[in-house]
């Protein structure tokens, strides 16, 4: 098996079986606050067990391509959603769920103002911004107990262009 990941563009298609892509596309679904603000109305599902969604910042390292990929992880109590605050493409790695283990992974690249909530135990990349700032909005999970499970492959993939 290949242990190079090519990324692909960030589609809501492409991603509906990890989580949703955030992004002003198409018609607003309201017009708001005087008809000048367009509103995308509920475009991500949070969902959390015992605990509250929480607002954090995150102010995370660029890394570089082609990225060499050594761990996923996931979190079984809650979503978790990164917005950018800048208009820097980020990379967006998931995996499948295979009897409790990540299959092959997939590396996506953001356009320009895309975030994305993954959802609830979605085997996923920690946060890796492609240049700086690497400053975003994380709406997660905050409560008590353990919320982060870890795979360390046994061989690293590289995720390249
Ligand atoms: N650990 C943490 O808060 N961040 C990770 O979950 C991540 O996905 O970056
Ligand atoms: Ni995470």
């Amino acid at each position: 098996m290949s242990r190079v990941i090519r990324m692909e563009p960030l589609t809501a298609k492409a991603f509906a079986p990890f989580g949703d892509v955030l992004e002003v596309s198409g018609a607003p679904d309201k017009i708001i606050n005087q008809g000048l603000c367009g509103r995308y109305h509920d475009r991500a599902t949070l969902d959390f067990a015992d605990g509250r969604s929480g607002i954090s910042l995150f102010d995370a390292e660029p890394r570089s391509l082609p990225m060499r990929l050594e761990m996923v992880e996931r979190h079984p109590e809650g979503s978790q959603a990164f917005v950018p605050m800048s208009q820097e493409p980020f990379l967006v790695i998931v995996a499948p769920d295979e009897g409790g283990v990540p299959g092959v992974p997939r590396a996506f690249l953001t356009a320009q103002g895309q975030g994305v909530n993954y959802h609830r135990g979605t085997w996923h990349g920690v946060l890796t911004p492609l240049a700086a700032p690497g400053l975003f909005a994380v709406v997660d999970r905050i409560g008590a107990g353990a919320n982060l499970e870890e795979h360390w492959f046994d061989a690293p993939f590289e995720v390249t262009r």
